[in-house]
């Protein structure tokens, strides 16, 4: 079926070959973003068609407002416990399938809904692929209480790391500084190399203002990638199942 909403073709191979893991009687968690909204939509279209039951949980309202005008059943993640599947986007993902998130600024929920599922599926198109994550800024989600002190701190971490670039208050168009769902500020860091990304994760997890950072280690099962001619390529850590 044609839908206008769905013009980018290499994000859709990737999200329609993602909607087939989906079984009746799911669990699912909907990510956030461009390639993500994709998915809603092809999978409200199957579910249409064939006309099953799923329960979804989703990581942010844009999601929940698209996924339930669509029909799709949405309920809190609280309420629906744990899931079976998230099938999320990323800005980047490297080789072992760790993963960069919250271009949108939404990897807090959404790192809390694909660790709260048995498993993750990242879906992309090809040009998220690196050997190396950073290349994309990474964000870090703040409390607003003291958070130029937790951008000194944030600062202190990544000399300590050998990283020197300032973290970068988000803003929006009007200047006025991006509030993630949660209500939080997004700091954003260019760091171009993360050479440690798991040392990266663990200095920002100590600071105390600090809510979540975009790196998902070790977190994401499998990648579905998208090229332009519409075919796909599987990328799977040894646990998938
Ligand atoms: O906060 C946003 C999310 O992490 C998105 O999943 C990520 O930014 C990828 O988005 P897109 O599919 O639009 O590139």
């Amino acid at each position: 079926m044609t839908d206008p909403a769905i013009a980018d073709q290499s994000k859709d191979a990737a999200a329609t070959a993602a909607v087939r893991l989906v079984e009746p009687g799911m669990r699912l968690g909907l990510g956030t973003g461009s390639t993500a909204a994709i998915f809603v939509r092809r999978l409200a279209q199957r579910v249409k068609a064939e006309g099953f039951e799923l329960r979804c949980a989703a990581t942010s309202k844009g999601t929940a407002e698209l996924a339930g005008s669509l029909g799709l059943r949405v309920e809190e993640l609280d309420d629906i416990g744990w899931l079976d599947l998230t099938i999320d986007g990323a800005d980047e993902l490297d080789p072992d399938l760790n993963l960069i998130k919250g271009g949108g600024a939404a990897h807090l929920r959404e790192k809390i809904v694909a660790t709260a599922s048995d498993r993750m599926v990242v879906i992309a198109d090809q040009g998220k692929v690196v050997n190396r994550l950073g290349q994309f800024h990474l964000p870090v989600e703040v409390i607003p209480f003291g958070w130029q002190a937790t951008r000194q701190l944030i600062l202190r971490a990544l000399e300590r790391l050998d990283l020197s670039q300032r973290p970068v208050l988000l803003r929006k168009r009007d200047d006025q500084p991006l509030l993630t769902d949660e209500g939080n500020l997004i700091l954003d860091l260019a760091l171009e190399e993360i050479h440690d990304p798991e040392a990266l994760a663990a200095e920002l997890s100590a600071i105390a203002g600090v809510v979540e950072h975009g790196l998902f280690l070790n977190i994401c099962q499998l990648a579905i990638i998208g090229r332009p001619d519409g075919s796909v390529v599987e990328l799977a850590r040894e646990d998938f199942e």
